[in-house]
């Protein structure tokens, strides 16, 4: 079997492949829609029962929310870039691009789950991919933080199905406030971009 390179991606393993099927099921589902209404019960039946598998399987939610404070596990499970969660795209982030100035640079592209107004994403998953990327910027940067307030301006609806190209870069530090920017665009054009004021805790999150 040939080695993976920078052009043929690892198929994800463990956990991440239980992730990537999750995701597709739910893609699936969004498309097949009514035209799978004959089998949606027999379907539904089957999922429920991969569901309950799954639920065995759980630590007590307690414990799993403790593991989730460990830095590794926000990685992995969060919502945008997450590849252990089915909920995320995810925005591909791992490799930034980093252009020597701070950006950090990920792309997605989007899937009707994400829809919004037809055929174009949701603004409020354009906000949350914009949140989450400056946040990423901000813990490269060294002066991660809660978000305090959030600003995006819509100029074009977003494409489903097209490749996305996200940025976010830290600009300026006063403090614990922390005023961070970021774009959601494609082929040169800018479909939102995004101002973000977030506040670095009073004590460091880690020595
Ligand atoms: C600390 C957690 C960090 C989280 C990130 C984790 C790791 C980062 C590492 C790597 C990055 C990887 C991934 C990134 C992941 C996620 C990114 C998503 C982030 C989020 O999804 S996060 C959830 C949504 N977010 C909230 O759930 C916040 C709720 N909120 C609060 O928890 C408090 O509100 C807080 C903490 C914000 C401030 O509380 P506080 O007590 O520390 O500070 P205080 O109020 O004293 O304000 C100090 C100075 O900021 C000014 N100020 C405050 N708020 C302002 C506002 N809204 N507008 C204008 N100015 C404001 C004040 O006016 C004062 O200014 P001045 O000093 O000049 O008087």
């Amino acid at each position: 079997m040939s080695q993976p390179t920078a052009t043929t991606p690892a198929q994800p393993a463990g956990t991440e492949a239980l992730a990537a099927a999750a995701r597709s099921v739910v893609d699936a589902v969004v498309r097949a829609g009514d035209h799978c209404a004959e089998r949606a019960a027999e379907l539904a039946a089957r999922l429920r029962a991969i569901a309950d598998e799954l639920d065995r399987c759980a630590p007590p939610l307690q414990d799993r929310l403790g593991e989730m404070r460990e830095f590794s596990r926000s990685v992995k499970y969060n919502p945008v870039t997450g590849p252990g969660n089915p909920f995320s795209p995810p925005l591909d982030c791992t490799d930034p691009d980093d252009a020597g100035d701070g950006t950090v640079r990920g792309a997605v592209a989007l899937g009707l789950p994400y829809q919004g107004p037809p055929g174009h994403v949701h603004g409020g998953i354009s906000a949350l991919l914009m949140d989450h990327m400056m946040g990423v910027a901000n813990g490269r940067a060294g002066v991660p933080g809660m978000t305090a307030r959030l600003t995006l301006d819509y100029h074009r609806p977003v494409p489903l199905y097209q490749e996305l190209t996200v940025t976010a870069r830290h600009r300026s530090s006063d403090g614990r406030k922390v005023l961070t920017t970021g774009t959601i665009g494609a082929g040169g054009e800018t479909y939102v971009s995004a101002e973000g004021l977030f506040i670095q805790p009073r004590t460091p999150l880690r020595e």
